[in-house]
């Protein structure tokens, strides 16, 4: 590339010959002007027009605008004697920003829980998603798509889909991210991670839209289907070749189970089912709905497979269609005995064994997207100069960046013990200490995630309220934050659930 001087740029300062400079790179905006999104004439200000408009380029914009290639190619050379001191991460990088990583991925500091495999899997975990899931998700997060098959085919032939279930059988003879970790060795603190990173992409629809629903629905299947259920639908969810849903919640009745309506009624060696389901994520493309169905001897949890009999109906939520949230109808549906999963009238067993782990990974995911809500703080808050000052001199700003850092860093801390406790307790132990704690660990969280999707809004002022540019990220987060409060259980009943947890445990001798 050409080597300019200042004294050369400063001669292209007209319409139709325009160049400027931005952190150390000489661009030519000659023909870009006329498109320019922000218009032209603020290119021909006097501070900008063949001068170097570095500061207020990045006071406008996200440093990600001049990767994008149709930008990139404006570039015609550097400044002579400069250097880009802006530095944008290469795909596995981790932050330099404090608090943008949980401490054990910061320089110095150490951890009980992670060894130096989980580093490694980290590293590989995120290279992999900026390099191949993170284009789809920004493309899928704007345009409302599902995810393509071209990237569920590259995370299936690295076995993301199959590790986003959790260590255990399903992995056994697989090679995971290509050897990084072994099934044996692969622990809830592999998948936290896989967890966290996915989250990273300021977008809540795609966290979802990414095939959320296997990972809440097929452990039923896992778990208490026969075995030839088991032996064809799991190979085929797992290679990304067949998708699927978790159908419980209906318009009649979310949280509280025992009102659901949808019933089947036997019929020889079929049970014909009939009814509706609401709010079920990827329900829009999936093609088998692990459903919970009302049947004479009580609640019955029965694997359905799409047919003529079963439509879908896209719900309009205030996250991405992305997610493929769908209403989904059951027309006098045959589904054939065989597809019941766990004994008849035994559902609400099956569908308690799936909470405590459907509630972890949320509380993961909304963790790390509100650690991705932090870093964009400290750097707004840095960068933004008002009244002549950065952000950060004014002391009402720092108390909010310190209560929205202490929040996650309480969330993390309290994430990692309890991730701890499931590594090393057997599922029965898990089912009767965790279910309190992690409801509390949701409730505790989602809750953090209000107030740190407010204070973010108000260090970002108008640009949260976009949903393009500079405060995009925060605008998402604010946007969708109430979805970690309501899927999984509200965050109300999750508090009310540990405490009443709590209750049971109570020695009755204990006295003051
Ligand atoms: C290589 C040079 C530039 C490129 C590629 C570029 C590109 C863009 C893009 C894509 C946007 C839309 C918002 C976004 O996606 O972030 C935008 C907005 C804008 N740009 Fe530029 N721009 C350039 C230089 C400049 C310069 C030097 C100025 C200096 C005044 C400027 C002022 C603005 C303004 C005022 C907006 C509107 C911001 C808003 O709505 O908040 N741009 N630009």
């Amino acid at each position: 590339m050409a080597v300019y001087t200042e004294e050369e740029v400063a001669k292209h300062s007209k319409e139709g010959d325009l160049w400027c400079i931005i952190d150390g790179r000489v661009y030519d905006l000659s023909k870009f002007a006329g498109l320019h999104p922000g218009g032209e004439n603020v290119l021909f200000a006097e501070s900008v027009a063949g001068k170097d408009a570095t500061n207020v380029f990045y006071g406008l914009h996200r440093a990600e605008v001049l990767q994008r290639p149709q930008y990139a190619r404006l570039q015609i050379g550097t400044l002579q004697g400069a250097e880009s001191v802006i530095k944008v991460p290469a795909p596995g990088d981790l932050s330099r920003v404090p608090y943008g990583e949980p401490t054990w991925l910061s320089s110095g500091f150490h951890s009980p829980y992670y060894t130096d495999r989980h580093r490694k899997f980290q590293t590989a975990v995120r290279t992999f998603f900026e390099e191949v899931v993170k284009p789809e998700a920004i493309k899928c997060e704007e345009n409302g798509k599902r995810i393509s098959q071209e990237v569920v085919d590259k995370m299936s032939e690295v076995n993301m889909i199959a590790m986003r279930l959790g260590p255990g059988k399903h992995l056994q003879g697989r090679t995971l991210l290509n050897g990084t970790v072994t099934p044996e060795e692969f622990d809830y603190f592999h998948e936290l991670i896989i967890n966290t990173e996915l989250a990273r992409f300021g977008g809540r629809g795609f966290v979802d839209g990414i095939l959320a629903g296997a990972v809440i629905g097929l452990p039923p299947v896992m778990n208490f289907g026969s075995p030839e259920l088991k032996a064809r639908v799991i190979p085929e969810v797992l290679s990304g070749k067949k998708y699927l849903a978790l159908a419980i919640t209906e318009a009649f009745a979310g949280s509280d189970v025992s009102g659901l309506q949808t019933t089947a009624v036997r019929d020889g060696d079929f049970w014909v089912v009939t009814g509706t389901k609401k709010w079920i994520t990827n329900g829009m493309f999936a093609d088998y709905f692990t459903t919970g169905c009302k049947t004479e001897t009580g609640f019955t949890v029965l694997l359905i497979e799409r047919n003529d009999s079963l439509s879908t109906k896209a719900i309009k939520t205030s996250y991405s269609p992305t997610a493929g949230t769908a209403y989904v109808t059951f027309d006098k549906l045959r589904v054939p005995i065989g597809n019941t999963l766990g004994e008849v009238g035994n559902g609400m067993s099956v569908i308690l064994s799936n909470f405590n782990h459907e509630r972890w990974m949320l509380t993961c995911t909304a963790l790390s997207a509100q650690r991705v809500v932090v870093e964009e703080c400290l750097k707004w808050a840095t960068q933004r100069m008002v009244f002549g000052k950065p952000l950060t001199s004014q002391a009402v700003i720092r108390g909010k960046l310190a209560a929205m850092i202490s929040r996650v860093e309480a969330g993390q801390n309290w994430l990692e013990n309890v991730t701890h406790q499931m590594n090393n307790m057997s599922y029965a132990e898990m089912s009767s200490k965790l279910a309190g704690p992690i409801g509390l660990m949701k409730s505790f969280v989602a809750k953090s995630g209000t107030e740190i999707a407010n204070d973010a809004t108000q260090i970002f002022g108008g640009r949260a309220l976009t949903v393009t540019g500079m405060g995009k990220v925060v605008e998402n987060y604010k946007r969708t934050s109430a979805f970690d409060q309501i899927l999984a259980g509200s965050e109300d009943v999750m508090a009310d659930l540990g405490v009443r947890q709590a209750m049971k445990k109570m020695p009755s001798n204990a006295r003051l």
